[in-house]
């Protein structure tokens, strides 16, 4: 198969789709990869490495798009990237289109073959493609949340673990998935007072368990959430239900409960954001304020540790994007159920539910 890997153009955007070594490892298997130039740069991997490997190292992007069967990125399509797609052309990256509905229509129209790395699932259970920079964006949320809360960056100039004498920041997590997890073990590093509220009786329990009493853990309703902004320094946006857009669980006027100059990350922005004064924003200026709130809400945020970033995500995508390239697209969805979970598109047909509903466009599920 013919592999194009694209270099991204999203604002601060330094992760790359594939490494040398995932390169390798096409090319070994009999494919041909084209590399958008400079594609890695940002990552850490010159072009040469690239050529060392087998890869054909391309300047003109719209080459690449038009020579390639398959399209290997990090981020969705933005929509200067929208005109280099051609019919049946495959799509292998994130996609996130639930909360993007200019990119649904894109897709369907020009009949590409989306496979969403955040709708992949596996037999253990969970979601193999997002975990890694779940697991990336959860310790980033605390990284960034702490940073924020300094009085330079606009916060109340709390330090979260405190010192002798002087009491710890409360941080709250919404959702105590692998975002939510990844969050708490590192404000649990820096000694704050760390709440996470969640719907999932036995996440909960989960955490009680591996914290016990250094964690509160509270179920996800609407007291709860309330009365535990109101006390937050930090608060941590989580939630996901997986291909449809995240719940708004915290409106403008709860922000008036929230302490001024208190910081919200939220880190399911990419998923259209849990707060209802959430909007996207880049590593370039990340924070906007509302009603005395600091609002983190980047939608990129494993962008900004690329390196650690690329080697983990390549390391869970590889195995899907050899399995396409070996067998074809097709074959591969038939052989594995949790492949084609993550087929977003396909001929025109919106493919995975919980994405068509909520965009209210129609499920049109396939099978091979
Ligand atoms: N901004 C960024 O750069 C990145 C964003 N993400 C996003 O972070 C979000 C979370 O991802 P994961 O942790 O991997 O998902 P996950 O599926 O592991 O965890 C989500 C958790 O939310 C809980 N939940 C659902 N509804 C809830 C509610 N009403 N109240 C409280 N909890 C609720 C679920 O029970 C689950 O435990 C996703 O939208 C994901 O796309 C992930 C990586 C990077
Ligand atoms: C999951 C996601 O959106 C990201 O890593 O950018
Ligand atoms: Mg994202």
């Amino acid at each position: 198969m013919k592999i194009g890997l694209i270099k991204e153009i999203k604002v601060h955007e330094y992760r790359v789709g594939l490494t040398p070594d995932c390169v390798s490892a096409y090319v070994n298997a009999g494919h041909t990869v084209f590399v958008e130039k400079d594609a890695g740069v940002g990552a850490g991997f010159e072009n040469s490495e690239y050529e060392k490997v087998g890869a054909i190292i391309e300047e003109n992007k719209q080459k690449i798009f038009d020579d390639s069967e398959m399209i290997v990125k990090v981020k969705e399509p933005l929509p200067e990237e929208y005109d280099f797609f051609h019919e049946g052309q495959i799509l292998y990256t994130y996609l996130h289109i639930a909360a993007d509905k200019p990119q649904a229509q894109m897709l369907l129209e020009k009949k590409v073959k989306a496979v969403a790395y955040e709708t992949i699932t596996s037999s253990e259970g969970g979601l193999p493609c997002l975990t890694p920079m779940s697991e990336i964006a959860g310790r980033l949320a605390t990284q960034e949340g702490a940073k924020y809360l300094e009085k330079p960056f606009g916060g109340r100039g709390v330090l979260l673990g405190g010192v002798p004498g002087v009491k710890r920041g409360n941080v709250v997590i919404i959702g105590g998935g692998i975002v939510g997890l990844n969050a708490c073990k590192m404000a649990v590093g820096l000694g704050a007072n760390v709440t996470v509220l969640d719907i999932s009786a036995s996440r909960l329990a989960f955490y009680d368990d591996l914290f016990g009493s250094k964690v509160t853990t509270l179920f996800s309703n609407r007291t709860n959430i309330v009365k535990a902004i109101s006390e937050a320094d930090l608060v941590i946006g989580a939630v996901l239900i997986p291909g449809a857009t995240a719940p708004k669980l915290i409106s403008k006027d709860d922000l008036k409960l929230m302490k001024k100059n208190s910081v919200i990350v939220d880190v399911a922005i990419d998923q259209g954001g849990c707060f209802e004064t959430s909007k996207a924003t880049y590593h370039d200026n990340p924070t906007y304020v509302v009603n005395d709130v600091v609002h983190y809400c980047v939608a990129n945020m494993p962008g900004a540790v690329s390196l650690t970033s690329t080697l983990a995500l390549t390391a869970t995508t590889l195995r899907h994007g050899l399995a396409i390239a070996n067998k074809g697209l097709e074959k591969a969805l038939a052989d594995d159920k949790h492949l084609l979970n993550g087929l977003n598109t396909y001929d025109g047909k919106l493919t995975n539910e919980a994405v068509a509903k909520s965009l209210d466009i129609p499920y049109e599920p396939v099978t091979f």
